[in-house]
């Protein structure tokens, strides 16, 4: 017999002698940002231990399974972080965001006890051990990462009935991959990962039409893994596949660099540069760059002019390499000639943000896309591209995926059987398996460099392009990013997906108007969601002139809002 009292005395008195193990570092102030806490390493073990009360509290709430990953993916190896994973593998609700901000800066283990009871009523989370609770676990490998994935089990275990599943070493797409599954009922541990990428990928390359094998690109591809879990992975990935040869550079392995230094895709984005290891004797050949914790992707060849400098092939293009290529299955299944394919309706959908560049919005809205933006974060990105039976996302920097509305798979699975039957080896019938096996191969949980990469790979094959072909769907429009120290970030406000700019009363105004003197001028400034800063981009048809709008529109923020440090680089 249950003893519903004692079961709530014991839990009150187990979670404040865990908090009290777990202190919180004196003037620290913590925000679950864009992308979950993020601080230095060393001062993180409390808002770990609470982040991990908050994924159990958020795993008994839903009865599923809730992920807990410990990276500061491209930052600095001397930083760390933590972020949730709701049950379906996307990020953790914004509703419960404030509750998270408030456990994290709890001053005590008392007024933390408080806040999870208050929080427990308001939820109708029953705790004291009457439902289970499950975290799957997650690290990259950050030296600190050992001792704040202690913190994290901690968290976890102040709660009666919760149970933490260590995952080990993963990239972050990995983590909220085996949420993803673990939820759905599916097979979810790193071998049926590894399974499902390889599989699918071969399935695609199978599907490569004879005529195109003939103009084959090569087979060898570069890849930078940041020093990071990524290249790591990708060594074992690639032992499970053939038709591509894959060196991997900055692999993690001891000796080889540091995390994220001088190397990544964080840093060959936005430094335009050949990462370290890189050199003249890469020139033409196609590279790619991982960011620290895997979930970001770009392309790059060396070129030979100026020691160092790339063609950057970014997030926009990545994005436009798999519109091109879904429009086109689409297109094939829609084909009037077969009788099975004249019926397939299907909503793509294509969402940037105004960071991507305005040639790579044109060349979109040419091909006849519907294309949406969204604010700057994946979970923005994420929750409007699952409005589209294909809802295609990428940020300029990377991070993207393409998700498939659950109707959408079934009524694919459903010709694809008729077609199997009828027409099988049709163009028509083709298709429809390459679409599947997309929808396999490239994570639905969240943007995966792995699983990423892996489709740039088959596309291109599919295609016969060259990194250089496909660098010429467009050509970028020069563009300058600026970063600014501002006394109080939080006094902008914008609207309209960021592009304009609500508060300061005026200053989009005089943004509209330094804007208008430049031929294809843009420019929008916003608050940082993981910097102390505000963001200013400005593109235009020329170099000097994205540049001289950039700086114009940094001298007004000044203006309006006040430098506290002078202008940088982003
Ligand atoms: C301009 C830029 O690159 N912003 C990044 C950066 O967000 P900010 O809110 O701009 O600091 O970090 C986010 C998390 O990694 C990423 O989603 C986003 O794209
Ligand atoms: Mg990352």
């Amino acid at each position: 017999m249950k003893q519903p009292m004692a079961d709530e005395e014991k839990q009150r008195s187990l979670l404040l002698e865990s908090a009290s193990r777990f202190p919180l570092p004196s003037g620290a102030k913590f925000s679950y940002g864009t992308a979950g806490f993020r601080s230095d390493g060393s001062i993180l073990a409390s808002t770990v231990f609470r982040a991990a009360i908050v994924a159990v509290l958020r795993s008994l709430k839903t009865g599923s399974a809730v992920g807990l990953m410990i990276t500061a993916s491209h930052n600095p190896v001397g930083d760390n972080g933590v972020k949730i994973a709701d049950p379906d593998g996307g990020m953790m609700t914004q509703q419960w965001e404030p509750f998270a901000d408030a456990l994290a800066n709890a001053p005590n283990p008392e007024h933390l006890l408080q806040l999870v009871i208050q929080f427990s009523k308001e939820e109708n989370i029953t705790l004291g051990g009457g439902q289970s609770a499950e975290i799957l676990l997650g690290r990259d490998t950050r030296p600190s990462g050992e001792a704040l994935l202690e913190a994290a089990k901690q968290g976890i275990n102040a709660i009666i009935g919760a149970v933490a599943i260590d995952m080990g070493i993963l990239t972050t797409p990995q983590l909220h991959w085996m949420v993803r599954s673990r939820n759905k009922g599916m097979k979810a541990s790193e071998p049926d990962y590894f399974m499902q990428l390889s599989r699918s990928f071969k399935c695609l390359m199978d599907l490569v039409p004879h005529e195109k094998i003939k103009d084959r690109m090569d087979a060898k591809l570069v890849v930078d893994g940041a020093n990071g879990v990524g290249g790591e992975k990708l060594e074992e990935l690639k032992k499970m596949m053939s038709g591509l040869k894959i060196y991997v550079r900055n692999s993690g392995k001891k000796g080889e660099g540091i995390l994220n230094e001088r190397c990544g895709a964080d840093y060959v984005q936005k430094e335009k540069v050949v990462p370290c290891g890189f050199g003249l004797g890469d020139v033409g050949i196609r590279c790619a760059s991982l960011d620290g914790d895997a979930d970001r992707l770009v392309y790059f060849s060396v070129l030979s002019q100026t020691s160092g400098s790339i063609d950057l092939v970014d997030g926009d293009k990545i994005l436009s390499l798999f519109a091109v290529f879904i429009k086109e299955q689409l297109s094939i299944l829609n084909q009037k000639e077969n009788e099975l394919c004249k019926e397939f309706p299907a909503r793509l959908g294509i969402v940037q943000t105004a960071y991507a560049n305005g040639a790579s919005t044109d060349y979109l809205k040419q091909l006849g896309l519907e294309v949406v933006l969204a604010p700057t974060g994946v979970k923005y990105l994420h929750k409007k591209a699952l409005e589209y039976d294909i809802g295609i996302y990428f940020e300029a920097n990377g991070h993207g995926t393409i998700l498939f509305s659950e109707n959408f798979i079934s009524r694919l699975e459903a010709m694809n059987n008729e077609l199997a039957s009828a027409s099988a080896g049709t163009e028509c019938h083709k298709a429809a398996l390459r679409l599947l096996a997309v929808s396999q191969l490239i994570n639905q949980a969240v943007g995966d460099a792995l699983s990423g990469l892996l489709l740039v790979e088959a596309v291109l094959q599919y295609m016969g392009w060259s990194i250089q072909r496909w660098s010429e769907l467009y050509s970028d429009l020069p563009s300058r990013q600026l970063k600014v120290k501002v006394a109080d970030r939080s006094a902008v406000v914008t609207a309209n997906a960021e592009t304009r700019v609500v508060k300061p009363l005026g200053l989009q105004e005089v943004i509209d108007a330094e804007t208008a003197k430049h031929n294809r001028g843009r420019c929008f400034i916003r608050p940082s969601g993981t910097e102390d800063i505000i963001r200013v981009y400005a593109e235009a048809s020329t170099q000097e002139a994205a540049d001289s709008l950039a700086h114009f529109v940094v001298q007004h923020v000044d203006h309006f809002l006040g430098f506290s440090s002078p202008p940088q680089l982003a």
